[in-house]
C-alpha cells in the first residue's frame, strides 16, 4: 500500500515504521522542525516488540509533492487537527482515504464535514509510545493495536487491504465490524484513565492506592457510557464494568499519553477529550458532573510550558 502517515509523532512514526519494514511505501508528510530532526537523526524504533531502524525515510513537506496514495494515516493531536485539513484536501481529491487515530470523538464530524463521508473511515490505537529528544519512537507497552473500520460501506475495499498490510507488519491490527463503538468505548477508558493520571499527575498505581481517587474513574466512565447512550451508541454497563476492570489490571507505572505530556510540559488534549464530551452533554443537558471537575483541574496546565 501507499501510506502518507500526517502527524509524524509517537503514533504516526511507529505505525508507518512498522508498514514500511513490512515492504509497504511510506511517505511522512511533516512540518519544517519535524523534517529537520528526521533528516538529521533519521527514524527509530525503540520498543518492547523489537527495535528497527528505518533505512529510508521518505519525507516531504507539501502535499503537492505526492502524486496519489492510498491512505492517510491522520494521527496529529486533537488541538492540531484544524491545521491538517489543507494538506487532507488535496490527498483526498486524488483518491487516498483517511484513517485518524486521534483519541477522542469530535474530530470525526470534522473531517467528515470537510473531506466528504466516504473520505473518514474510523480508527483507533492501543499502544503507549512517545518520541524522545532525538525524535525518535519509544514503545513501553506490551500491546500495539490498531483498530479500524468503515464508516462508509464504500470503504470495505480499502479496510480488507489494510487488513492484510497490518497482518503482515509487526502490529496487531484488526477490521472491527463496528468501529464507532469501538472509538466510543475507547473514548469513554481514555477520558477516564487521561483525566485522573493527568489531574493528579500520577500513573495509575498510586491512583489506585487511594479509594477515594480511584472511585472517580468509575464515575467518568459511567458519565460517558450515558453519553454514548444518548448519542443511540449502545455502550453497556458491561463495557464500563470491562474498562474499570482494565483500570484495576493496569501495570502500577503505566499511565496516559496526555500525562506524559503533562511531565514533558507539553500542551494537553484536554479541550479535544473532556472539552469534547461536556460540549458533546450539553446537547443533551446531560448532566457530567466528574468529567467536568476533571476537565477543569486539567485545564490550567493545557499550555504549560516547561
Ligand atoms: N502516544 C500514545 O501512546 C497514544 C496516542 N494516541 C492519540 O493519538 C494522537 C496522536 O498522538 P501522538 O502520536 O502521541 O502525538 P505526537 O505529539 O507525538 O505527534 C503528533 C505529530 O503531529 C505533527 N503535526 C501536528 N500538526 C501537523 C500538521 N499540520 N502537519 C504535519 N504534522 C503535524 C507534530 O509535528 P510537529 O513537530 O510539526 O508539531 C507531531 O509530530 C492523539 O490524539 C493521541 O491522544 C492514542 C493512543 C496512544
Ligand atoms: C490508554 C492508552 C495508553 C491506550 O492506547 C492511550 O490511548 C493513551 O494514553 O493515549
Amino acid at each position: 500500500m501507499k501510506i502518507v502517515v500526517l502527524g509524524a509523532g509517537a503514533l504516526g512514526a511507529y505505525y508507518g515504521a512498522r508498514w514500511q519494514e513490512a515492504g509497504h511505501d511510506v511517505i511522512y508528510l511533516v512540518r519544517e522542525r519535524r523534517a529537520e530532526q528526521l533528516r538529521k537523526n533519521g527514524l527509530h524504533l525503540h520498543s518492547e516488540k523489537g527495535n528497527y531502524k528505518v533505512p529510508n525515510v521518505q519525507i516531504v513537506e507539501s502535499p503537492e509533492q505526492i502524486e496519489n496514495a492510498d491512505l492517510v494515516f491522520l494521527s496529529v493531536k486533537g488541538y492540531h487537527l484544524h491545521g491538517t485539513i489543507s494538506w487532507l484536501k488535496p490527498l483526498v481529491q486524488r483518491g487516498a482515504k483517511v484513517l485518524p487515530v486521534l483519541n477522542g470523538m469530535e474530530h470525526l464530524p470534522i473531517l467528515q464535514e470537510e473531506l466528504g463521508e466516504e473520505a473518514v473511515i474510523g480508527g483507533l490505537a492501543y499502544i503507549i509510545a512517545t518520541l524522545d529528544e532525538n525524535g525518535h519512537v519509544v514503545h513501553t507497552s506490551p500491546f500495539h493495536d490498531l483498530v479500524f473500520g468503515p464508516l462508509h460501506t464504500s470503504q470495505q475495499p480499502i479496510c480488507e487491504e489494510l487488513g492484510i498490510a497490518c497482518n503482515q507488519a509487526n502490529m496487531g491490527g484488526k477490521q472491527s465490524p463496528n468501529i464507532l463503538e469501538d472509538i466510543w468505548n475507547k473514548y469513554m477508558f481514555i477520558t477516564a484513565f487521561s483525566g485522573i493520571t493527568t489531574a493528579t499527575n500520577l500513573p495509575i498505581g498510586d491512583i489506585r492506592k487511594s479509594p477515594q481517587t480511584f472511585i472517580i474513574t468509575k464515575r467518568i466512565l459511567e458519565e460517558m457510557r450515558k453519553l454514548a447512550n444518548v448519542h443511540n451508541i449502545q455502550i453497556t454497563e458491561e463495557h464500563v464494568e470491562v474498562a474499570f476492570e482494565r483500570l484495576k489490571g493496569l501495570d502500577d507505572e503505566m499511565t496516559s499519553s496526555m500525562h506524559q505530556d503533562r511531565r514533558k510540559g507539553l500542551p494537553l488534549e484536554v479541550e479535544h477529550l473532556h472539552g469534547g464530551a461536556l460540549r458533546l452533554g450539553d446537547e443533551h443537558n446531560l448532566d457530567m458532573p466528574y468529567t467536568q471537575t476533571i476537565h477543569a483541574m486539567i485545564k490550567p496546565y493545557e499550555a504549560f510550558q516547561k
